[in-house]
């Protein structure tokens, strides 16, 4: 490097590894695999060699970047907001996270070895709290017959040993003093979180290279940290080039605006572009806000550098300022970097370059390390390196082509790793991760270069696995439709860049389902009209009916698809209104959350969750027949679970109030339609399931087989009766399945 100290051990100028490949072949196309490794080892190696200086470490104030709690009446203040910083430090927990037991539930601490017995409710009450009010509860204690009220992050009482949600206990009143009934039986640490089982003292919850993002602060934060180290902020400089490129219109309600864009033509912008709007060869800068807004997110102060036209002297101009300001560590350009006459961007960097020096190469400087990558879209991209002397640090060059996908694709697949490097991210953190996924549609090779085609990413559905072999859940890959590199929306919702090798002489193209490798950009995202995980969401079956007709729909995700039979469950619920009916309602639809993951477990995959009716005995079992009726119509349904009171439970011989709501409706509803009671078998495998021997609670839950129409030829629905027993819920089902 002229007029540099470094020698071969100070890496980053002098060549080495995949950096002397692009050494010997700066002229000709170096791979996208080279053109990587070579650029994240030049920043990685400066970051490193000038470290402290100029990378200074400084203190992120975390409690900064949140918004302070206004006091009453006042307006909150918005604090401003940091931009996300690397840690310099590695964050250690400086005491165990929760500091002791406490529940991870507002209801009823108790001795778990006590089972289901009633309980006499003590004036414990234990709550999240500090101070003395904290020692009080964690001090407070119950014995095995009693139980204390607790809240979420609650300390335990000593002499519990779980929690039993307040939605799975009700309040009895015995003997004049306050009891409660349990509906689960507690095990050992049931809703419990141990001392420290969150985090322990001197556990690493972060490493320095790290991201401190909004997931880091938050882990901080509740660590006790007010305050960590970061890595001072590198400057990156953006700009455009080229003379056709002004900037996007702002004031689009000007006269002048509306017609320009009638005409479909750009407007003059005020920037420093000195074009005239209704010029057709004028071209909207896309590349540089692009850019500015994807590198703002990687820890850098990114300056906009402007629009500068294609003029060596005014490049030249523009890439000494960013050489002589220390604090600029990259400079990133698009256009101009082909072999057009007025393509400068190379000339003008080189005659920087030149005059001060770039890195060390077999005894000669070079300025650019590579020039050209062997890649589509992006081919004459360029990295250089122009040497500051010995003590400070270098300035690197990334020319990225003008094309606006091949921009966008180069400064995902080489600006951000430079960026991240210089900036000290860990190298693990550097590169974008690569995935197998699964193409959705058949692509054409590139006769010469490798491809980087920009895609959505989706999971693959049922049937879809069904007809293709692509496995179910496995992503599929949409290319984002003509992949021209001029055509900016091949950009738009890329999740992904498909790694496609170049066509061989009888390999042209791949047809879908092949599987190949993808750098992933983004979180993927569902395309549109995707087939969704089945939905949670209460429906009634009339609305099933609804969404299973549309035209030319075919498929919802439990209903019958055009070709084939899709069989589902339908899960439905019975309350009466007695009591506490909000909590029961609640109770009942968790309970209906346990039956639809037991059925799916036993390979019963689309379940519905058709909701809870809270109804009069007199009214339940009219309602629940309508259902029936409607879900009969649907040629799909297999099994409905009815969900409810099934018996009238008795405890210490004092009856409780509900009813066998569920199980009156039930029978009353299918025995006015063609029974065929399989009820006993079903009983006795309940009862061996649960090892209830006396399964009173079961005597009235049963098994109906429900088909109004006689002449159908559609195999009969299974009705089953279920009490809102967890338990119950699971043997029974997983019993159910094996039955039918
Ligand atoms: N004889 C050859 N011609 C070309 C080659 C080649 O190898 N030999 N390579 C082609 C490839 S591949 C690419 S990619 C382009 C890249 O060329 P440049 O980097 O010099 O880009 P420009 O000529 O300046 O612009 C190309 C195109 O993109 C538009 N553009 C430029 N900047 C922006 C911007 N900031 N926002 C929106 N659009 C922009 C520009 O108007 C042009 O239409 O070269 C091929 N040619
Ligand atoms: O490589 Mo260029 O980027 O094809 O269009």
């Amino acid at each position: 490097m002229a007029g540099s100290s470094s020698s071969d051990d100070d890496v980053p100028l002098a060549k080495r590894g995949g950096a002397s490949k692009a050494a010997t072949v700066s002229s000709s196309a170096l791979s996208l695999e080279d053109a990587v490794r070579d650029v994240t080892a030049v920043a990685t190696a400066i970051a490193q060699q000038y470290s402290p200086q100029p990378y200074v470490h400084e203190y992120a104030d975390l409690t900064r970047s949140t918004t302070c709690a206004p006091t009453p009446g006042a307006k909150p203040r918005r604090r401003l907001v940091g931009r996300s910083r690397i840690l310099a430090q590695d964050v250690i927990a400086k005491r165990p996270m929760p500091a002791t037991k406490t529940s991870i539930r507002d209801g009823y601490a108790v001795a778990s070895s006590q089972g289901t017995k009633v309980r006499r409710l003590t004036d414990v009450r234990s709550y999240a709290a500090r101070g003395e009010e904290f020692a009080h509860a964690a001090n407070a204690s119950i014995q095995p017959d009693e139980t204390a009220y607790v809240a979420t992050g609650a300390p335990m009482p000593k002499g519990a040993d779980a929690v039993v949600m307040q939605e799975k206990a009700s309040e009895l009143n015995l003997g004049g003093s306050k009891h409660i009934k349990l509906f689960a039986a507690p095990t050992p640490n049931m809703n419990v979180r141990g001392t420290g089982s969150d985090f322990n003292a001197s556990d690493v919850l972060l490493r320095r290279g790290e991201l401190l993002d909004s997931h880091a602060v938050l882990t901080c934060c509740a660590a006790g940290y007010a305050k960590v180290t970061v890595h001072s902020m590198l400057t990156v400089w953006v700009m455009s080039t080229g003379n056709e490129l002004v900037d996007p219109v702002a004031d689009d309600n000007s006269a002048a605006a509306a017609a320009a864009a009638a005409k479909g033509r750009p407007r003059k912008s005020n920037g420093n572009a000195q074009r005239d709007g209704n010029d057709d060869g004028c071209v909207y800068d896309a590349n540089r806000p692009a850019i500015v807004n994807l590198l703002i997110h990687e820890c850098c102060e990114v300056l906009d550098a402007g629009i500068v036209p294609d003029d060596q002297r005014a490049l030249m101009d523009i890439i000494k300022q960013a050489y002589d300001s220390d604090d600029v560590g990259l400079v990133v350009t698009t256009g101009g970097a082909s072999v057009g006459e007025r393509d400068h961007v190379r000339a003008a960097v080189e005659a920087v370059g030149s005059k001060r020096g770039g890195w060390e190469c077999g005894g000669t400087s070079q300025i650019w390390r590579f020039e050209k990558v062997h890649m589509k879209p992006g081919k004459p991209t360029g990295f250089a390196t122009l040497s500051r002397g010995s003590e400070k640090r270098p300035l690197l060059v990334l020319s990225l082509p003008g094309n606006p996908a091949s921009a966008m694709t180069t400064a995902h697949l080489l600006a951000i790793p430079c960026v991240r490097a210089l900036a000290r991210r860990a190298a693990w953190c550097i590169h974008h991760p690569r995935a197998q996924v699964y193409l959705g549609g058949d692509v054409k090779l590139d006769a010469e270069r490798p491809e980087y085609m920009r895609a959505t990413l989706r999971a693959a559905t049922s049937s879809e696995a069904a007809h293709s072999g692509i496995p179910e859940g496995a992503f599929v890959a949409d290319v984002t439709g003509r992949q021209v590199s001029s055509r900016p929306q091949s950009m738009v919702r890329a999740a992904a860049l498909l790694e496609l090798p170049p066509a061989e002489r009888d390999v042209t193209s791949m047809p879908a389902g092949t599987r190949v490798t993808a750098l992933l950009l983004a979180a993927p995202a569902f395309a549109e009209g995707s087939e969704q995980p089945p939905s949670t969401a209460t429906m009634s079956a009339r609305d099933v009916v609804k969404r299973s007709s549309g035209v030319g729909s075919g498929h919802v995700e439990c209903a019958p698809s055009r070709s084939t039979v899709v069989p589902f469950a339908a899960i439905v619920c019975i309350g009466d209104a007695l009591g506490d009916s909000k909590g029961f309602e609640w109770w009942l639809d968790s309970c209906a959350t346990v039956a639809a993951r037991t059925l799916k477990a036993n390979g019963m995959k689309n379940v519905l969750k058709m909701g809870v009716l809270m109804r009069s005995p007199s009214d339940a079992a009219d309602d629940l027949l309508a259902e029936l009726r409607t879900l009969e119509r649907i040629r799909a349904c297999r099994l409905v679970v009815v969900i409810g009171p099934c018996s009238l439970g008795r405890t210490n011989g004092t009856p409780l109030s509900r009813t066998a709501l569920a199980s009156d409706a039930v029978s009353s509803a299918c025995g006015r339609c063609e029974l065929k009671a399989v009820s006993r078998s079903m009983r006795q495998a309940i009862r061996e399931a649960t090892g209830n021997p006396h399964a009173a609670s079961l005597s009235q839950a049963g098994v109906y087989v429900f088909r109004e129409s006689p002449e159908s030829d559609q195999p009969p629905i299974w009705v089953c009766a279920l009490e809102e027993k967890e338990e119950t819920i699971k043997a029974a089902l997983g019993n159910l399945l094996n039955i039918m």
